[in-house]
């Protein structure tokens, strides 16, 4: 079973080329996801979370307010180390089972959607890295426009991973995602079709 990395750096792409996979019958394993997933009310690392930040993080219904909590740990590197420890080894353990669930399944392909693949070093785990690039003019106009963040907010973020300019070096193919959706498709079909994923 040959295993992709996608990764990018957020509001790059993502999401939208992992779509376009879903779309080829590829499965994903999606981390963002399954980090949502391993803080849900009762996990261990939901217990964690409190315990650290303190019940202040928490909405009125006991779920994590992630709004809040983005705002302390996108702030503060210190805090977002703390956060890391809690959720990075559950979102691991739990995209290890699905590995395992899909090789045993007798899948040709999977992708293993993860954002902070380098930074996480997990390149390990991949057999193909594929990074989804945008300038950083291209990044910051598209993170304010799909979160309504302020450009403080936004800079926040990108600036808490590792630049995109410097995962280009990391990977084993990029996709130039400056264009059109349809332009960054037929980037994606050709590197499948050269990868023989197709
Ligand atoms: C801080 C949290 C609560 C903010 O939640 P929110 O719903 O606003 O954002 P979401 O989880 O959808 O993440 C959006 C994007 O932010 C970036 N991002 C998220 N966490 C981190 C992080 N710790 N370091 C750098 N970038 C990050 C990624 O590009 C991600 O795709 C949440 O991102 C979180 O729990 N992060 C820690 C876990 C993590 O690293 N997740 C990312 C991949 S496993
Ligand atoms: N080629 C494109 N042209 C115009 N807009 C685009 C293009 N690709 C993505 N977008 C838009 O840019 C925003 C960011 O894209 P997307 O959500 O796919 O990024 P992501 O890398 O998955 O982000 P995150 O790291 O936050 O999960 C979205 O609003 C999306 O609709």
């Amino acid at each position: 079973m040959i295993k992709i990395g996608l990764t990018g750096g957020i509001a790059s792409g993502k999401s939208t080329v992992s779509a376009m996979i879903k779309n080829f019958g590829i499965p994903i394993i999606d981390a963002d996801i399954i980090s949502r997933e391993v803080v849900e009310p009762g996990e261990e690392a939901y217990k964690q979370i409190v315990a650290s930040f303190g019940s202040d993080i928490l909405l009125e219904n006991g779920q994590i307010n992630r709004k809040k909590l983005g705002s302390i740990v996108f702030q503060d590197a210190d805090q977002r180390i703390i956060l890391n420890n809690i959720v990075h080894p559950q979102v691991r353990k739990s995209m290890l089972q699905k590995i395992n669930f899909y090789e045993k399944k007798g899948e040709k392909a999977i992708v293993l959607d993860i954002p902070l693949l380098f930074e996480g070093k997990l390149t390990g785990w991949v057999d193909k890295k594929l990074l989804v690039y945008v300038d950083p003019k291209t990044q910051l106009e598209r993170l304010i426009n799909r979160d309504h963040s302020t450009e403080k907010q936004a800079l926040d973020r990108i600036r808490s991973q590792m630049p995109l300019d410097e995962k280009k070096a990391l990977a084993d193919a990029i996709i130039d995602n400056n264009g059109s959706v349809d332009n960054t498709l037929q980037q994606l079909k050709a590197i499948f079709r050269q990868w023989h994923i197709f």
